[in-house]
């Protein structure tokens, strides 16, 4: 559209919205979710809200002024726009399908940049097609990278938009190759020192899951 310069204004900005006023809420508030709701807190959004089973700290929460909501279906009926940054593990796999769907705001939007596969594409690809929601945005995929027919290729919202995907790149920012090198060294300098890891970047330790992110065990 751009390089053929045909744009019309009217027409690019049809379902474009402002994030002032809106509820916006994030399935998982730990490091991610929790910097995603800092980092909202200056568009005056008219609340910022979080689904998860650890509770923020309290003044954590009070510092971005954000309210946890217990119960998932009720947290994806108060949000405008509801971003994904919980990790995958087998009780988010598959947790937004088409019966959350139906419990989403309708013309509520859907930003996944955790894991493909805690949203189920198809039921994703349906809800956008009937407007249920009107936009979905990502860079993970269930299968990476995505086959031709994979339906977050091409699916739409009913104004031929509202597909906002794009490759598992986002985060890969030659500063961040820089923090990931430096990362995986440490890691390794530890192990192969017999030094303690920092908990932080513990999943599966001696003793199976030592994280309490990856679920309720
Ligand atoms: N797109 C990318 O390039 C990219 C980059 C980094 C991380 N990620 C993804 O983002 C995820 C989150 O990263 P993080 O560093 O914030 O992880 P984290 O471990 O700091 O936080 C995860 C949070 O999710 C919560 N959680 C777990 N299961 C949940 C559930 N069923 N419902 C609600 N909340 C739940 C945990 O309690 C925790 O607070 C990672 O696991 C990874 O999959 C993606």
């Amino acid at each position: 559209m751009i390089e053929r310069g045909d744009w019309q204004v009217s027409q690019v900005a049809r379902n474009a919205f402002d994030l002032e006023g809106k509820v916006v809420g994030t399935i998982g508030a730990g490091r991610i979710g929790y910097r995603v709701l800092q980092r909202l807190k200056p568009f005056d959004c008219k609340e910022l809200l979080y689904y998860d089973y650890a509770a923020l700290p309290e003044k954590a929460a009070q510092e971005v002024g954000c309210r946890r909501v217990a119960d998932l279906k009720d947290f994806v009926s108060q949000c405008d726009v509801v971003a994904v940054n919980c990790p995958l593990h087998e009780g988010t796999k598959g947790l937004v399908n088409a019966e959350l769907l139906k419990h989403f705001k309708k013309g509520a939007w859907l930003v996944n940049t955790a894991r493909g596969a805690i949203c189920d594409k198809d039921a994703v690809a349906a809800a956008l097609k009937s407007g249920q929601i009107n936009g979905y945005a990502g860079d993970v995929w269930n299968v990476q990278p995505a086959p031709k027919d994979h339906a977050w290729r091409t699916m739409k919202n009913p104004l031929g938009g509202g597909n906002g995907m794009v490759p598992h790149y986002s985060g890969t920012t030659l500063d961040a190759q820089a923090r990931y090198a430096a990362g995986a060294k440490e890691i390794l300098e530890n192990y192969l020192h017999d030094k303690p890891q920092n908990p932080a970047n513990v999943i599966v330790g001696k003793k199976g899951y030592e994280t309490k992110a990856y679920g309720q065990r």
